[in-house]
């Protein structure tokens, strides 16, 4: 039974729910069953059909509407309509269709709530919000999923880690040979397709594109002098198709062949030219104009009366859609050309990057893909499954639960695993404790190996600030030098002080940035400041570090008399510490991804990742047991979650549904939980 205390705990609790996607539909839900009475919602995307599947607070009606307020208005309804039968809801849902990083969600607006609970979809919005919870002294419970896997964890400034503690490895990529020159696998095909020649034909043109596959036409001089990709003046649009079509998977094939080295120990590829694939006369046929009348939905598939995206097309099928989806993006969606970036929910992109990557397939002798799983390589999707974010859901709320009663001893991060592992399905592990080096919560320095005679103020800024450290308002300083500030209410003249200020060598700044300085680091929005110990060097692999080492800082030892070297610009690099890489570690157990994979990884752009082997390796915060038992109205609760969706879709009682899916849960999984169900 749930005590009168904890009641009152979860009645009178502020509760902030970042992220009303898959994950976020359940959690509203489950919050409101278990008795939360004030809950606000921040989501910054509008519903779509896509969503409808497993994001059951919302129906066909809703698609386009703001997700967050959409799920209050249904949550509401549903809560109203259970109630009669059950208990008065005395509910307030308070909807913000808006991004988490926006100016008015402030340190100050985080401290209105007992508990921040994430479910998002990206690194940069989880790490943004567990800023804003240490700077707030806010606990957060963090969540993720994919297909059938998913994690909860709890981060509580200084007691757990928080979620920057461990760095996300970095995504997996490709040699770049191995997508231009050697593909060996459909994944590779169609990063070719979406990266490469889509960016080259929609995309932003004048963007640096190592991947050129423009130029590889050597052998063909009359095409010497101008870009192939490029329509000619007076060329019809579907001879422009042809071309391309020619160019890249016949033409740049033959180029390939020219270098035997290559193929000593590879098969060969075939370069295939569009007229031993389809006649003259069936480019005249392919599609019909007059069928495509609206922008919104033109779709190479409807044109070409190609229904059933689960079927593997044909070459000539491929083709066809290759060539009409090139026609209508020209035809019909001219204004977007060179702007265009790919995007999983554009279905003409979707056509395009499909039969795209399967002609090169077949070129490499590598098998096709339907329509249907091209788009989850190329958008790393895995599959939703609607169960993993109900468990995931109602475990965010026993821990929000924990969070509110102050039972530290028990908090747990609990992994969802596809397959059984020690006879258990959700492994709930002790949180790590924080990590003293996390330049996020630990205040530690960092050091920047930078060419402080070559790199400009607007290389630290770009790939150091914003995309490494992930600031969004920072201020650079060395020592009582501003040197750079982004703010909504700088007077103009400073605005073009710092404006030149980026265009300048770090060692010709008005206060020389260089070897043995130390640059000072803070995001006022985040309330996170950290401070950068520059080392100049001379010589760096640019492919590996983009002329810059950005590392962890590890105080050097004090001399024999207590002397701890380096203060701001005192000493030079030849004393600097030895130091530690901040990317790739080890242990980490949460893995993000942001490119396609070999398999179906990572359902979005960076996604967490559950990484089973990790698992074992815990580190105990007070000794206790990993699998230790928790109340069964833990699991009861999970059970209700589901029992609810259930409800709710079907429009009957969710009492029926709670003993039943009790009962299911009980006997499908029996003693595999983790927990002593
Ligand atoms: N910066 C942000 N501010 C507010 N909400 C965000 C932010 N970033 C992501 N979100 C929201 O987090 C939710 C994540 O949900 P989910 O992972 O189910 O994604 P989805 O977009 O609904 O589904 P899918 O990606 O599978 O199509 C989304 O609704 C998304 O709009
Ligand atoms: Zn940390």
């Amino acid at each position: 039974m749930v005590s009168e205390q904890l009641l009152s705990a979860i009645e009178g609790a502020k509760v902030l729910m970042v992220g009303a996607g898959g994950i976020g539909c359940e959690l509203l839900k489950t919050l409101a069953l278990s008795g939360f009475q004030d809950i606000h919602i921040i989501d910054i995307d509008t519903i779509e059909i896509s969503n409808l599947n497993r994001q059951f607070l919302f129906r066909q009606s809703h698609v386009g509407q703001s997700k967050a307020k959409a799920s209050t208005f249904t949550c509401i309804f549903l809560v109203a309509r259970d109630a009669v039968l059950r208990f008065r809801p005395n509910i307030s849902i308070t909807p913000y269709h808006a991004n988490i990083k926006e100016s008015r969600f402030n340190v100050d607006f985080f401290k209105e709530f007992d508990v921040v609970l994430n479910g998002l979809d990206n690194l940069d919005a989880r790490r943004h919000v567990n800023r804003l919870c240490l700077a707030a002294h806010v606990p957060l419970v963090e969540s993720g999923t994919t297909g059938f896997l998913g994690q909860v964890t709890v981060h509580l400034k200084g007691e757990t880690e928080c979620y920057e503690c461990h760095p996300k490895p970095a995504p997996k990529t490709y040699p770049v040979c191995t997508i231009t020159s050697t593909p060996s696998k459909f994944v590779h095909c169609i990063v070719w397709a979406k990266e490469l020649l889509f960016e080259k034909l929609f995309g932003n043109k004048n963007q640096e594109n190592d991947l050129n596959v423009s130029s590889s036409d050597a052998s063909n001089s009359s095409e010497h002098s101008e870009d192939v990709f490029e329509c000619r003046i007076d060329e019809e649009i579907e001879q422009y198709g042809r071309r391309i079509y020619d160019h890249v998977f016949g033409l740049n094939i033959e180029v390939a062949l020219s270098n035997k080295e290559t193929w000593k120990n590879r098969n060969k590829p075939r370069p295939i030219y569009s007229k031993d694939v389809l006649s003259e006369k069936l480019t005249k046929q392919n599609g019909n104009t007059e069928k495509v009348s609206a922008t919104d939905d033109v779709s190479a598939m409807s044109s070409l009366a190609l229904k059933n995206p689960q079927v593997v097309w044909s070459l000539a099928e491929n083709s066809r859609v290759f060539l009409e989806s090139l026609r209508l993006f020209f035809l019909k969606r001219g204004k977007e050309i060179g702007n265009l970036t790919f995007d999983k929910d554009d279905q003409l992109a979707v056509e395009f990057v499909t039969a795209a990557a399967n002609i090169r397939a077949s070129s490499f002798g590598i098998p096709l893909h339907s329509l249907f799983e091209a788009k989850g390589i190329a958008g790393n999707i895995v599959h939703a499954v609607a169960s993993t974010n109900a468990i995931i859901a109602g475990l965010i709320v026993i821990e929000a639960i924990k969070v509110l009663k102050r039972d530290n001893n028990n908090y747990r991060m609990t992994y969802c695993l596809e397959h059984p592992s020690r006879k258990l399905l959700l492994m709930p592990v002790e949180p790590y404790e924080p990590n003293q080096s996390c330049y996020v919560c630990s205040e530690t320095s960092l050091s920047l190996e930078v060419n402080t005679h070559r790199s400009k103020l607007r290389d630290v800024v770009e790939k150091i600030v914003n995309a490494r450290l992930g600031m969004n308002f920072p201020l650079l300083m060395l020592g009582a030098t501003i040197l750079y500030e982004v703010g909504e209410d700088l007077e103009e003249d400073m605005v073009a002080v710092y404006a030149a200020n980026l265009e300048k060598a770090l060692s010709e700044l008005p206060s020389p940035v260089i070897s043995g300085t130390v640059l000072t680091v803070e995001d006022l929005q985040q309330e996170l400041k950290c401070c950068i110990n520059i080392k100049h060097r001379e010589e760096f692999d640019e492919k590996e570090h983009d002329g810059m080492l950005l590392s962890r800082w590890v105080e050097p030892p004090a001399d024999k008399d207590g002397n701890k070297p380096i203060g701001n610009g005192e000493s030079p690099s030849s004393v600097l510490p030895t130091e530690e890489i901040l990317e790739g570690e080890k242990d980490v157990e949460i893995q993000e991804t942001s490119e396609p994979t070999e398999m179906l990884q990572g359902r979005k752009e960076n996604r967490p990742m559950f990484r089973k082997e990790s698992v074992p390796i815990m580190l105990k915060k007070k000794g206790r047991s990993e699998t230790d038992d928790v109340d069964l109205s833990d699991c009861t609760l999970m059970a209700l979650t589901m029992s609810w969706q259930i409800s709710a879709k079907v429009g009957v009682n969710c009492d029926i549904f709670l003993v039943g899916t009790v009962l299911s849960v009980f006997q499908s999984f029996g003693h595999n939980f983790g927990y002593g169900c």
